[in-house]
């Protein structure tokens, strides 16, 4: 099964488009931890522990490769075990953001599908389509490319203008990219599938690209923590062929610093779902 259809089919197992971001910073972790914050087996227990806990309420689980390598070797065996334990019946994105020659981006594929067993990954588009088409070449998995950040320094390029080429308009550098990982996606080499990384930030830029790829899957960050509006990505996003999944780390992961902090991601989990009908 395709990767769009997998995801298709937990946000309609668990009614959800909600991603849960495992972004664990040690000196966060909740009272239960107080002791061993800066073990990073603590770091592993904290994040199963919230996959139990929210799985119910949403479809997936993006934990960023950043946060589990910052502890080394024995953070990467952290990260490890975080992914094992995520249930068959949701999805691993890998947010690792990727981007190199196609001979390094082989491997980085072969690392990230073949060995973490992410079901998708994110990626930056600089360096062009032989830079991408390597994580596509593996079926039944994903590759989000980042398109308009969430970021307060995504305008320095994203918003550039950019000259018209061949039968590419002149365009904001965001509208190009998420035109080119529409072409690769469709690319003869192309064996799985491709969506845009867009910030929740920039809700009109938003509903341009929605314009632009409307059945592409986007991969939307920076509602809770980072101000994004949830409804306002609805109404911007959603379509019937275009799937939207919704990530929250900090808000969702971070909802009590006490003994309840299981069931205060739950809850706030819960509440990401709701809001996203
Ligand atoms: O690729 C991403 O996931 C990403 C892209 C983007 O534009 N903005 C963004 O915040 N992210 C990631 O999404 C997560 C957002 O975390 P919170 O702000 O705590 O919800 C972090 O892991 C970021 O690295």
């Amino acid at each position: 099964m395709s990767f769009v259809q997998r995801l298709r089919t937990a946000q309609h197992a668990f009614a959800s488009r909600v991603c849960v971001g495992l972004d664990p910073v040690p000196e966060r972790l909740p009272a239960p931890f107080a002791d061993h914050r800066t073990d990073p087996q603590a770091l592993a227990d904290f994040c199963i522990a919230i996959i139990e806990a929210t799985a119910p309420h949403c479809c997936a689980y993006k934990p960023n490769l950043a946060f589990f390598e910052a502890q080394g070797a024995a953070g990467y065996a952290a990260l490890e075990s975080v992914i094992e334990a995520i249930p068959n019946t949701h999805l691993c994105i890998a947010d690792a953001k990727r981007g190199d020659i196609g001979h390094t981006a082989r491997f980085y594929a072969r690392g990230l599908f073949d060995h973490l067993g992410a079901d998708a990954i994110t990626a930056a588009p600089y360096m062009g389509r032989d830079s991408i088409l390597p994580f596509l070449r593996t079926p039944e998995r994903g590759v989000f490319v980042l398109t308009r950040t969430s970021n307060a320094g995504s305008a320095d390029l994203q918003e550039c203008p950019i000259d018209a080429k061949g039968d590419l308009p002149r365009e904001p550098v965001y509208q190009r990219i998420a035109r080119l990982v529409q072409r690769w996606s469709a690319h003869p080499e192309s064996e799985g599938d491709a969506g845009l990384v867009v910030g929740a930030t920039a809700p009109e830029a938003l509903a341009e690209l929605r314009e632009v790829c409307p059945a592409l899957p986007f991969l939307i960050p920076g509602v809770g923590a980072q101000g994004g509006d949830a409804s306002a990505v609805v109404d911007a996003a959603v379509t019937n062929d275009g799937l939207i999944l919704v990530n929250s780390s900090r808000s969702i992961i971070y909802a009590s610093d006490g003994d309840d902090f299981a069931d205060a991601a739950a809850e706030a989990a819960a509440e990401l779902q709701a809001a996203l009908g």
